[in-house]
């Protein structure tokens, strides 16, 4: 005789980091928001979403081990929360605890993939039966970087980042980053690239010609490795222009600003170069540096 199923009443996640392994910048739209064109990629540097069913009826308790970061209603688990449950009809209480790994206003999309794994979280606890396009709509009304993450490992996102075409990398690379210990406002980003530059540069013929493909190899991938708020990120701090330099000299194939910074990220043929690159930033106490390889599976839960 088998015995009933034990309902599951807590799902884990872990919710990786991204970097942009290309990201242009084009026009401004009347909503106020840019249209991009980026190749995001995740990487192995997690946070952890634990959510919980509570006997604490309609209520949601966010706990967080990063000090400075707010557990109320302006959290983006708690918000992911929230959104979540307004649209699956459900009242349940709800415990969550958020292990914060991912350097906050870094452009590593940490409170972005704590959202998507928030949602991904719920569907599975809920038994909700949400499709990838159902969280994707729950997501990008809370960030732009959301929806990326149900595509995860590797996408081209595109219009505000609500549009995500999954590609396959084919091969693998390890990642140093540097994040300087100070953060970058994305809102500050976008203004001060919009009113610093000329013009928009239209998406070169190589950029134009790898988008959508469903597979590319990363030889093809590293030339072609851009981002457009380096100039007016770099400008305002020159420590990051400094950080890519040496990553490159270093052995880094490629090293970019990620996002809207204040990350900077060196790609590595091999683990042991990558470690080697992140001693040589050992002396600046300021820095904080981590070694990963580049994310290799979709945004997961672990009951
Ligand atoms: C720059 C990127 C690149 O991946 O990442 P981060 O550096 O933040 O990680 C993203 O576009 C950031 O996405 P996300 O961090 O979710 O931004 P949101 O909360 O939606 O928007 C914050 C602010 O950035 C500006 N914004 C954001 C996205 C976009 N496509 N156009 C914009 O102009 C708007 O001023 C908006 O008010
Ligand atoms: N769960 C969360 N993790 C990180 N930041 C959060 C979270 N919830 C809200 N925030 C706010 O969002 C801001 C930017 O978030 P983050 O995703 O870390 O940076 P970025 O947009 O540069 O990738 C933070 O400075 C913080 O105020």
């Amino acid at each position: 005789m088998t015995s009933p199923a034990t309902p599951t009443t807590a799902v884990s996640v872990l919710a990786p980091a991204k970097v942009n392994l290309i990201l242009r910048i084009l026009d401004r739209r009347p909503d106020g928001f840019h249209n991009l064109w980026s190749l995001m990629q995740t990487v192995r540097l997690e946070d952890t979403v634990s959510v919980r069913l509570s006997d604490e009826h309609e209520e949601i308790r966010l706990h967080c081990d990063a000090p400075g970061l707010a557990v109320d209603h302006t959290n983006l688990v708690y918000r992911a929360a929230a959104a979540a449950l307004r649209r699956s009809g459900r009242s349940v209480g709800l415990t969550i605890a958020l292990g914060k790994r991912i350097p906050m206003g870094a452009g590593l999309g940490g409170g972005s993939s704590d959202a998507a794994a928030t949602i991904l979280a719920l569907n599975q606890l809920l038994n909700l039966g949400w499709t990838v396009k159902d969280m994707m709509e729950v997501g990008q009304a809370l960030g732009s970087d959301v929806p990326f993450f149900f595509t995860a490992p590797s996408a081209f996102v595109s219009g505000r980042g609500e549009q995500v075409a999954p590609v396959r990398l084919v091969g693998s690379k390890w990642v140093v980053l540097v994040n300087p210990g100070f953060p970058v406002e994305t809102k500050w980003a976008y203004h001060r690239l919009s009113s610093t530059r000329a013009a928009v540069r239209p998406l070169s013929p190589a950029q134009a010609a790898l988008a959508g493909a469903a597979e590319v190899s990363w030889n093809t991938v590293l030339p072609l490795m851009e981002n457009d708020f380096e100039t007016p990120v770099f400008d305002a701090h020159p420590i990051l222009r400094q950080i890519r330099t040496r990553l490159l000299a270093e052995g880094a194939e490629a090293a970019l600003l990620s996002g809207s910074g204040a990350t900077v990220f060196g790609l590595f043929a091999d683990e042991a170069t990558a470690v080697r690159a992140a001693a040589s930033f050992q002396y600046d106490t300021a820095l904080t540096v981590f070694v990963v390889p580049v994310g290799s599976g979709p945004l997961a839960c672990r009951v």
